[in-house]
């Protein structure tokens, strides 16, 4: 198995305690004109990740969308798959998500048997994730397409134990994920008891919309704070994410 450039990139900011930051881009709500848009701010304004996926995938535009990053950007595009029909070779890696938080066989291993064999054959780097989704007010597209029930929000040792046996499972990343649009997002306490639990980077996403929220998720302990609504709705927002992440590193450095 590919365990990667990508990986060792990851692991080596999280031990120098460099923050990043993820801008999810769903092929569902982006078309070309905007997806420029956000490429150009992105040169602007330092992004470590792209991630592209969606709960449902309606269309067939991830593949192009994808085609439309890699000819114009450098940033490694991530692939982060609701599902195993979602694969593609164009992208740099891949996050392999096995939905831990829940007891749908089907997206704890089902999927990865059927993707298996494809992803032998891909030059995709791959990335096991523990992929945790937490209840952040309403249920969300996510938790309703597995049919998992979310992580209650103010249940950090839950969390915490969860994060726990995926990292002794082999699993080389945590993500919580309050899912998309989030009503309020992770609570940094469960973020600090995860944090707190496991060595392995730490993910953090879900209704993140305003730089205090993405100051507390990484205060609390987050790696990487993924975005993807606000940034749809407002896209420069990307700069004002930028811009938390990387001061949050630059205070890092200075008091290392
Ligand atoms: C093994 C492979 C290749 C796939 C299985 C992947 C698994 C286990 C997925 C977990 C369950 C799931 C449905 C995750 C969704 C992840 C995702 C792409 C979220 C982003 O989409 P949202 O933005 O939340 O949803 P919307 O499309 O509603 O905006
Ligand atoms: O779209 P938002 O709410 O930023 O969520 C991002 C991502 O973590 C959802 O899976
Ligand atoms: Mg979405």
């Amino acid at each position: 198995m590919r365990l990667t450039s990508l990986y060792d990139a990851l692991s080596k900011r999280r031990t120098h305690g460099q923050k990043s930051l993820a801008v999810l881009l769903d092929p569902d709500n982006l078309d070309e004109a905007s997806c420029r848009q956000l490429l150009e701010l992105s040169e602007q304004h330092t992004v470590e990740y792209f991630f592209v996926g969606g709960s449902l995938v309606m269309n067939t535009r991830q593949a192009a969308l994808i085609r439309f990053i890699k000819s114009r950007s450098s940033i490694p595009v991530l692939l982060f798959p609701s599902h195993s029909l979602h694969l593609d070779d164009q992208a740099d890696g891949i996050l392999l998500l096995s939905l831990i938080s829940g007891r749908n066989p089907d997206f704890l291993i089902g999927q990865h048997v059927i993707a298996a064999p494809l992803l032998r054959q891909s030059n995709l780097q791959i990335l096991p994730t523990g992929y945790m989704l937490v209840d952040t007010g309403r249920q969300t597209t996510a938790s309703y397409i597995s049919g998992t029930t979310p992580l209650p929000h103010d249940k950090p040792s839950i969390a915490a134990c969860t994060a726990m046996a995926g990292e002794q499972l082999g699993l080389r990343l945590m993500y919580l994920d309050g899912g998309s649009g989030a009503l309020y997002p992770v609570a940094p306490a469960m973020i600090r008891a995860v944090r707190q639990a496991v060595d392995v980077p730490l993910i953090v996403g879900g209704g993140i919309n305003t730089t205090e929220k993405a100051q507390a998720a990484l205060a609390a302990g987050a790696d990487i704070i993924v975005v993807g609504n606000q940034i749809e709705k407002a896209p420069e927002f990307l700069a004002e994410m930028s811009k938390v992440v990387h001061s949050f590193n630059s205070v890092a450095t200075k008091t290392a």
